[in-house]
């Protein structure tokens, strides 16, 4: 089993990247899904963050209100600091539990493990080698922008509060330039991953 870790700031092309990996058979372990896991209804992280910023943060079902935690913490850095305190052991846990699970299950395969905050999550450590998709800040910031439907303000904000790419791009195996077509990512997704295949034979 292979483990790629796959980084990149907000918005800069990393699940376009996974899910084409995954149609070339790679397992996909996406950071994203597994925050949104540990957060469902009746977890602890849940209650912690309810008592952390209040009910504020619960839509009337019960479940997380995104938008507005989202609103809260990308606005003040002390904010963000607490959810990720609460949030972030449980993350790595539940990324490495799925990792041994597959170094049990699916011994010959290629894991990617798709995390904007793999450096700041220390999950760099668990990779055979690190991608990162790279994207200069002002086509980063409209694909932010245009994705999430959201003001230049706060993209920003988002941007602002996750290592930069030049910190990022020190620590890469491969690099994976996204300022072209999607036809142009795809065509240098399919070459790093026929030249790991042939590493491997
Ligand atoms: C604040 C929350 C509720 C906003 O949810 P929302 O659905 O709007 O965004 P989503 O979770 O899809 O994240 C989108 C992107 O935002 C960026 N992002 C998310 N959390 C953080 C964070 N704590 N610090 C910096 N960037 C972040 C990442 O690039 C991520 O891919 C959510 O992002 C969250 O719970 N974040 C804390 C958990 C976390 O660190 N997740 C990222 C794991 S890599
Ligand atoms: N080469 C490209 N040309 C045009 N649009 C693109 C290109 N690559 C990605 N996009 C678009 O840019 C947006 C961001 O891409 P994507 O969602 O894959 O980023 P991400 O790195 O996974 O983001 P996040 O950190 O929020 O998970 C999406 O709307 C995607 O469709």
């Amino acid at each position: 089993m292979k483990i790629i870790g796959l980084t990149g700031g907000i918005a800069s092309g990393k699940s376009t990247v996974s899910n084409y990996l995954d149609e070339l058979g790679a397992i996909i372990i996406d950071a994203d899904k597994v925050a949104r896991d540990i957060v469902e209804r009746g977890k602890p992280a849940l209650k912690e963050i309810v008592d952390e910023f209040g009910i504020i943060v619960l839509q009337a079902n019960g479940e997380l209100n995104r938008k507005k935690l989202g609103e809260i913490v990308f606005s003040n850095k002390d904010a963000l600091e607490k959810l990720n305190a609460i949030t972030h052991p449980k993350i790595n846990e539940q990324i490495k539990n799925e990792i041994n699970w597959h170094k049990h299950h699916s011994k010959n395969s290629v894991i990617i493990l798709d995390a904007a905050l793999m450096v700041e999550l220390n999950l760099h450590k668990l990779v055979d080698e690190l991608w990162i998709v790279y994207v200069p800040l002002e086509i980063q910031r409209i694909r932010l922008m245009n994705r999430d439907n959201i003001t230049i303000e706060d993209a920003n904000k988002r941007i602002s509060v996750q290592l930069s790419n030049e910190e990022k791009l020190k620590l890469a195996n491969r690099i994976i330039c996204n300022s072209g077509t999607l036809e142009d990512l795809k065509k240098q997704v399919l070459e790093h991953w026929l030249d790991l295949r042939d590493s491997r034979i």
